[in-house]
């Protein structure tokens, strides 16, 4: 199928399903619809027919009416056109309900799969794939795929019909079927032509489009930014020529469209004018009866436009398979992280050990090498290093979202890469920076990982963080809407909604990226209150950015490029005056309560 992808951008994980896989895996799709693709099969060969028998039953009741001038003739002619054209339109309704229904049927599965698998991918995925991407394989690409089935089935409708009256015309003449027949390669070329410069436009279109979007989406995600430095008459400067090159190149995809379909009545014209002269000719001399003459003319537009459906459609046809490729190509997507086992995960101690870890989020660029870290059960450790030294590496190994290049992660003492995730993640709670919540109330972001907790284990936990103060500052409580993302609430409040989900989750690790934003003080005293509970009796690794945090912490772990520099506790590092005392002059110096601007160094002796 290398063909199809031509001019599409291909991603990583993309590949090439030969044709006999890719149709495999299409059927498979349909089969399961056997039913309802027979009623479609029906509809489909029983339009075919009716459409074809129109003009023989019109040419043979002229035959008639030329020799036989009674009305019993015309009404039996009327009779038949009208109970053809009804069947006809049953048929064509039958078959067209049934292909939307297969269609959709379809669509929902392969949508429910494409987004199955989104759920299922590593984070080094979502790394490599912008999420917009993804979101478009899930909608547009299935999407896609629909409209190639629905148009297929069509065109099988319409070149059975075809097949009909060819074998019909030359049982009839076959002189004047070759003639009908020439008109075909004429028709071909010509939309063979179109599709050419229809798919050159159709991309431009789309392009120009995907250029709006982009224009639209950046401008929504800065809007902040933008109205902070009134950029909006710029934005909108920028934004008009965009709009404007899409308006252009529409209406030029416009124009082609509107030319090409003139283009091929004007074929079926001359075609036509060729056949009222020959077949004309023939008739007065008697070849042909009239009603042949009739049908000769009328095959012609049952000719053509299957023809050009066929050809005009090639190119949304190879757009719909290449979809469909891409959305198997986002469901096989092989996993990065594999487990070798699945050994069930119960209540942990939670002693963590890196063995000789070796990471890189790319295989040519490794940020952690022969890494050897223990952690206690119960222990709290603070990693701190300048930006980019690894901590966050640290936490996102220990949350399995990558797969290590080497080494060992245990738990417990058990191999990372044998436990069951789902179980194992139950155990493990994770704050990041900032808190990531879910449109709903405040109570059910709370409720998150543990969906059949009462109200009041909802409310107790919220209680313990920070005695449950700050939940008065809600406007409704704890039934207060956080709006999309939380933005409802202050950066503190979301934080401190996302300490008591974690009370509700009671993990026995924890993973904690300590917001760097600066919160007022009196919220930063109810998150170190919130932190003090959360973090009691469990093993926690926090990316400290807090002095209190440092101080507090059982275990201080400097690091630097990937290793660790230092390591002791928060009055050890400082009496050593190395690698630590450089980090704290620069991160956590200035927290210290009696800060004064330019004080509070300490002098570092060695690095
Ligand atoms: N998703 C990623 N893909 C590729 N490289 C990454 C990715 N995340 C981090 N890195 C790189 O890995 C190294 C360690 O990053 P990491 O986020 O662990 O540092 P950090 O110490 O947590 O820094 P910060 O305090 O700024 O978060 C950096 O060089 C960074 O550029």
């Amino acid at each position: 199928m290398a063909f199809v992808m031509d001019g599409l951008d291909a991603e990583q994980y993309d590949r090439t399903y030969d044709d006999r896989d890719l149709l495999r895996r299409i059927v498979a799709y349909f089969r399961p619809k056997r039913g309802l693709m027979a009623l479609v099969a029906f509809g489909i060969t029983a339009q075919a027919l009716m459409q074809a028998a129109m003009p023989v039953i019109i040419s043979a009741g002229l035959d008639r009416i030329v020799t036989d001038r009674s009305t019993a003739i015309v009404v039996a002619l009327v009779t038949a056109v009208a109970v053809t054209g009804v069947l006809g339109w049953v048929f064509n309704f039958i078959q067209r309900w049934y292909t939307a229904r297969v269609v959709g049927d379809v669509v929902l599965d392969l949508r429910e799969d494409a987004f199955a698998a989104v759920l299922e991918r590593d984070m080094s995925f979502y790394d490599e794939n912008p999420s917009g991407k993804v979101v478009s394989r899930v909608t547009s690409d299935t999407e896609d795929f629909a409209t190639v089935v629905t148009l297929t089935l069509n065109v099988v409708s319409q070149v059975l019909m075809v097949g009909l009256v060819t074998a019909l015309l030359f049982t009839r003449n076959v002189t004047l079927a070759l003639m009908v027949m020439g008109v075909v390669p004429v028709v071909v070329a010509l939309a063979l032509g179109f599709r050419r410069i229809a798919r050159d436009t159709t991309r431009h279109q789309q392009r120009s489009l995907a250029r709006v979007n982009a224009t639209l989406q950046e401008t929504m995600g800065g809007i902040s930014v933008a109205k902070n430095f009134r950029q909006e008459q710029t934005i909108y400067d920028e934004f008009r020529p965009i709009n404007a090159q899409n308006y252009r190149v529409t209406l030029k995809q416009g124009f082609v469209f509107a030319s090409i379909f003139p283009a091929l009545f004007a074929v079926a014209g001359l075609a036509t004018v060729m056949l009222v002269q020959v077949g004309g000719g023939r008739a007065l001399d008697g070849d042909i009866s009239a009603g042949d003459w009739y049908l000769f003319l009328q095959s012609v537009a049952l000719f053509w436009m299957p023809l050009t459906s066929i050809a005009s459609f090639w190119s949304q046809f190879q757009q719909g398979l290449s979809a469909s490729e891409r959305v198997f190509a986002l469901i096989d997507a092989e996993p990065a992280v594999r487990q070798h086992d699945t050994r069930p995960v119960e209540r942990l101690d939670g002693r963590i050990e890196l063995r000789d870890v070796s990471f890189g989020y790319t295989a040519d660029h490794l940020v952690l090498r022969d890494f050897d870290l223990t952690i206690e059960a119960g222990e709290t450790v603070a990693l701190v290093g300048h930006t980019g030294a690894g901590k966050s590496t640290i936490g996102r190994l220990l949350m399995r979202f990558y797969e290590f290049q080497g080494g060992q992660v245990l738990v417990d003492g058990i191999d990372l890469r044998t436990v069951d995730l789902a179980g194992y993640r139950h155990q493990l709670g994770v704050v990041p920076q900032t808190p990531f919540l879910f449109s709903g109330t405040v109570a059910d972001n709370i409720r998150y990982p543990r969906p059949d907790a009462s109200d009041d284990d909802v409310r107790a936990a919220a209680g313990q963080v920070a005695r449950g103060d700050w939940i008065a500052a809600l406007p409704d409580g704890l039934d207060t809407e956080v709006g999309e993302h939380g933005s409802a609430l202050s950066m503190g409040q979301r934080q401190l909604v996302a300490l008591a989900r974690l009370l509700l989750q009671d993990p026995s690790i924890v993973i904690l990226d300590e917001a760097t934003a600066s919160v007022d003080p009196l919220t930063e005293a109810q998150i170190s209150e919130g932190l003090d509970v959360v973090l009691a009796g469990r093993t926690s690794i926090v990316i400290a950015h807090r002095l209190s945090t440092i101080e507090h912490a059982d275990r201080i772990i400097v690091m630097r490029s990937g290793a660790i520099v230092e390591e002791g506790t928060h009055a050890e590092l400082l009496a050593s005056g190395g690698a630590y005392c450089d980090v704290y002059n620069t991160y956590f110096r200035h927290q210290s309560p009696d800060y004064q601007p330019g004080s509070g160094f300490v002098e570092v002796r060695a690095t």
